[in-house]
């Protein structure tokens, strides 16, 4: 059975603090899917009450039809992997024991390749390990559990560029051989954007954006060539984001351009492609921030 995720009208609430605010959502089963938000919007708490940590005030979560609450079958099937969450005192080797009774789909000899390539001790207390090295662990459970949803919550945060980029060769090469639902929380939104089949945006506890990821970076255009060309052509429009390379210079503008407009770059000499991810985000939810205040 395949195990789509739902969740409607969905209400949690931490005291006064409102952490979703009526989320609907529906996700289709093995895809890659970035869930983007600022500190604070609601990514944790959603991603908690599909791991089961919590139940919703209001509203419902369905996985495969079924409320994943106190269902430990499905649970055995769901995999959130944030910072931390071991105890400090086991060793590499407990954690993995450990995962491995928990998780029907382990795989220990990838969790093995996985510690070798991340250079993870195996005989470290968890307690004693650089919070890099905790994090690569949490990437390796992550990975190795094949989990059909598996969810990292900024999971790598710690980890250095190196091996975050290590992180998402194996997150698609495995993803690729077994397909499953991957849900990826991060800040790193640029970094990792190509992995991502659909992008979820979420804002204070409410749904922005549910697209593939094309679609979102359609909603922008990204125009490329001599700075002085770019800024001849963006002149009275509002730019989003601006990145210079040597005399090259590439500017982020919201929205599509007419074909008139297109037909007046390319005079001028000017690439056109979609806007990065991360231009597109902070646009989107500054906005929202704009409107409300
Ligand atoms: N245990 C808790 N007790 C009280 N408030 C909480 C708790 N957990 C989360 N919150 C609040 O709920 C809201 C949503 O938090 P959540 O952790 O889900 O956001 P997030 O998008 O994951 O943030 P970040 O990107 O900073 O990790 C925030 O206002 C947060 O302060």
């Amino acid at each position: 059975m395949s195990l789509d995720i739902e969740l409607t009208d969905v209400h949690l609430r931490y005291g006064s603090t409102e952490a979703l605010a009526g989320l609907s959502l529906r996700l289709e089963a093995d895809t890659i899917c970035g869930l983007l938000g600022r500190n604070g919007s609601g990514k944790t708490s959603l991603m908690s009450l599909l791991a089961s940590l919590r139940r919703p005030d209001a509203g419902t979560v369905r996985i495969g039809g079924r409320d994943p609450f106190e269902d430990a079958e499905l649970m055995s099937r769901v995999a959130l992997i944030g910072e931390g969450g071991s105890d400090p005192t086991d060793n590499v080797a407990d954690v993995l024991r450990s995962a491995a009774l928990l998780r029907p789909s382990w795989d220990a000899g990838y969790a093995a390749r996985l510690l070798d390539r991340f250079e993870v001790p195996r005989r470290k207390a968890i307690a004693s390990l650089s919070r890099g090295k905790r994090a690569a662990l949490g990437v390796t459970c992550g990975l190795a559990a094949r989990a059909e949803i598996t969810m990292f919550d900024e999971t790598h945060l710690g980890m250095d560029a190196p091996s975050r980029y290590a992180f998402y060769d194996e997150l698609l090469a495995d993803y690729l051989e077994h397909p499953r639902t991957v849900i990826l929380s991060t800040h790193h939104v640029e970094e990792v954007a190509s992995l991502f089949a659909q992008v979820v945006i979420i804002d204070r506890g409410r749904l922005l954006v549910h697209d593939d990821t094309d679609e979102v970076r359609a909603r922008g255009t990204q125009v490329t060539g001599p700075a002085d060309a770019v800024d001849r052509f963006t002149a009275g429009v509002t730019v989003l984001g601006r990145r210079d390379l040597g005399r090259t210079r590439a500017a982020a503008l919201y929205g599509t351009l007419t074909p008139e407009r297109r037909r007046q770059a390319r005079e001028a000499g000017l690439d056109i492609g979609p806007m990065p991810l991360q231009d597109l985000f902070v646009h989107l939810t500054a906005d929202t921030e704009k409107e409300q205040s």
